[in-house]
């Protein structure tokens, strides 16, 4: 893929080699999409105060989250469905994912059984949670994912309530036959409803709990012995409450403005929630519109513990498989060290706030 330089020109290519009801699936969001678009705008309005004369003759992007250390500070996100993008699905991103030398989130709503994907990794595995009406259902997930070894469970909190994608109502998005969310076949829900409109936003209604509150997180954190995350958090006073129900950490995030409409873009809302922490030891991750090294130098800076990715992983892995999420990881990674080097920073933990500031209107 030595034609390609950077994460856009993998969307492009992706875009052009996936069938519209998959791509549109993959890349868009709630409603008029705003949230979707200020996601990614948010960081061009953030300028890096660089430094000179820092000797960065010597780098390192390594950093330690959820007790382990990785070479790598962006990890992948967890996104549903890999095998509508290749044929190996999950088992190509997590190959990639343990080559780049970080953590793979892996989807409930997986089309890879979990204890294949953990087969196949080389570095840690995270299992991200829905809670399913079916509390037994839901407690068989977090019994495989620890049976299987994955080092993490990630709860996501901002998806009780089905979005409206008009792209997929639209496409009638469903699972063609053969893909199925394997994670899903012992407790009986692998595969959409029949519906006109969205199988997905059927399947969301049917299945998840809204109930979801705060005292489900001291449930899960009582069932469980690995360290749980909560995902989905925009507000300080939220993150506060999650550190105070016994979460390990937290992922600010919007869900790629794939839930709420006009929700605030993830970059504007992570000093709030770095305040909010201070003190508690409760790691933070965040995730939404990060597609260049800038935006991940900036994302550290302000506090962040370390960045997630979604959807250029999928563009990578529609590309070329294993090999494409690779060089998206790649990509990302070398822009991010060549920004560390250009701001006169040669470790991840010396990007300090005062490396941003807002551009100057
Ligand atoms: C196609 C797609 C599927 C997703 N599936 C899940 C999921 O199963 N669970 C979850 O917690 N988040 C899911 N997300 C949200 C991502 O984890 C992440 O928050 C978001 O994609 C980050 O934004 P980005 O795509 O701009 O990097 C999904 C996102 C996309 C694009
Ligand atoms: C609401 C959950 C469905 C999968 C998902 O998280 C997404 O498509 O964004």
């Amino acid at each position: 893929m030595s034609s390609i330089f950077s994460l856009e020109q993998y969307r492009e290519k992706a875009c052009k080699q996936l069938p519209k009801m998959v791509y549109d699936y993959y890349a868009g969001g709630a409603s008029d999409e705003i949230t979707l678009r200020n996601n990614d705008r948010a960081y061009d309005r953030l300028a890096i105060r660089y430094h000179v004369m820092q000797d960065v003759e010597d780098r390192s992007l390594s950093i330690s989250i959820g007790g382990e250390r990785i070479d790598c500070p962006i990890l992948i996100a967890p996104t549903a469905f890999h095998r509508l993008a290749s044929e190996q699905g999950e088992l190509d991103t997590v190959r990639a994912a343990g080559n780049a030398g970080t953590v793979m989130i892996l989807s409930t709503l997986a089309t890879t059984a979990v204890e294949d994907v953990v087969a196949a990794a080389s570095g840690p595995v995270w299992f991200q949670l829905y809670v399913y009406r079916d509390r037994q259902a839901t407690r068989d997930l977090v019994r495989r994912a620890e049976a299987a070894g994955c080092s993490a469970l990630v709860l996501t909190a901002d998806a009780q309530v089905w979005s409206v994608r008009e792209r997929d109502e639209r496409n009638g998005f469903t699972l063609p036959e053969g893909i199925s969310m394997q994670n899903l076949e012992a407790s009986g829900k692998p595969t959409f409803p029949e519906t006109e409109g969205s199988g997905l936003g059927a399947y969301v209604e049917q299945n998840f709990d809204r109930s979801l509150k705060w005292s489900d997180l001291d449930w899960l954190a009582g069932l469980t012995d690995l360290p749980v995350w909560i995902k989905g958090v925009v507000r300080g006073d939220d993150a506060r409450r999650a550190a105070e129900h016994g979460a390990d950490g937290v992922i600010v995030s919007n869900h790629g403005g794939r839930q709420l409409d006009t929700s605030p873009a993830t970059i504007t809302v992570l000093p709030e929630i770095v305040q909010a922490l201070e003190g508690t030891g409760t790691e933070i991750l965040m995730d939404g519109g990060i597609r260049r090294g800038t935006d991940v130098l900036k994302a550290l800076a302000l506090g962040a513990d370390g960045v997630c990715i979604g959807r250029p992983i999928l563009w990578g892995l529609a590309a070329n498989g294993q090999a494409g999420v690779e060089d998206v990881l790649r990509i990302l990674a070398n822009e991010l060290d060549v920004a560390m080097g250009l701001s006169g920073v040669t470790s991840v933990d010396d990007l300090t706030p005062d490396l941003i500031a807002p551009v100057a209107e």
